[in-house]
């Protein structure tokens, strides 16, 4: 149990709508949330909840309309002005259901291409990339190009380029949506041991499988936070306790609440 627990993510009245004044569709709807270092969040949700539009946020890649939202030391917030590059670049690391690996790059390649962008020499990233996937349990196959891997195998490398330059905060949409459900067991495993060893993680996900491994689950409906399926008895819910009992987490509670 963490006693100290240390705010990452904060946000608050978080809204983004989409469309034009008077028709708009509010993809997110004053949402509060607090992340703190450590934390294994997942965000579920029905399709069109707003949890892509949540983690494009968080990742900075698209800003709030209103509300409030720092992530460490970035300001986020609207009419804020971030070094946007330098917080996608060292801030965070997303992880996609689609890898969204570089075809003609070899796997090493990938994972070292954010350190080179980011002015790295390349015996360096060679080196950081080459042990990184090692650690990952991918030393035999760095050379191969993403067409020769497996669906499971290219979800490591993108999890070792999303890792690469050692960010503060790791986000993942629906990192298993295209495996198969070892390979998404062997990912959700590899995240959690990621979460273990101090890394802090908000994955948006359809699937109950990481349920066990997560700190806290967030519902969004319709743009908004909203309470936990009621159904005490339904599987999500026995997950929701064995993540509450679960002593490898912090157990402080996470807002995520409407006003
Ligand atoms: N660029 C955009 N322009 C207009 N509407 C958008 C845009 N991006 C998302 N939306 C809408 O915002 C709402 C939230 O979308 P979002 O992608 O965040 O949902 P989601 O929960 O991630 O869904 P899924 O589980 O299908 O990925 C949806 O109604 C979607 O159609």
């Amino acid at each position: 149990m963490d006693e100290n627990p240390v705010p990452l993510v904060l946000a608050s009245g978080l809204c983004r709508f989409y469309g034009r004044k008077g028709v708009e569709l509010k993809a997110l709807d004053h949402v509060d949330l607090t992340v703190n270092r450590g934390d294994f969040v997942l965000l579920k949700g029905r399709s069109g909840s707003g949890k892509t539009t949540l983690l494009s946020l968080l990742a900075g890649l698209d800003r709030p309309d209103a509300g409030s939202l720092r992530v460490g030391d970035y300001d986020l917030s609207p009419g804020a002005s971030p070094d946007l590059d330098t917080f996608r670049r060292h801030g965070v690391g997303v992880i996609f259901q689609s890898f969204n690996l570089l075809p003609t790059l070899r796997a090493v390649e990938n994972v070292m291409l954010p350190l080179l962008l980011a002015g790295g020499r390349q015996q360096v990233a060679q080196k950081r990339a080459g042990d990184l996937l090692g650690s990952l349990g991918m030393g035999p196959r760095m050379h191969h190009l993403p067409a020769e891997l497996s669906g499971g195998e290219m979800q490591r490398v993108a999890i070792a380029r999303a890792l690469v330059n050692e960010p503060m905060l790791l986000l993942a949409d629906e990192p298993t949506g295209n495996l198969d459900e070892n390979n998404a067991m062997a990912v959700i495993d590899l995240l959690a041991d990621l979460v273990k060893n101090g890394a802090t993680l908000v994955m948006a996900t359809h699937s109950d499988m990481a349920d066990p491994f997560a700190s806290h689950i967030i519902h969004l409906m319709d743009g908004r936070v909203s309470a936990p399926r009621p159904d005490p008895s339904g599987p999500e819910a026995s997950s929701v306790k064995k993540a509450a009992l679960a002593t490898d987490f912090p157990s402080h509670p996470i807002q995520g609440k409407n006003p």
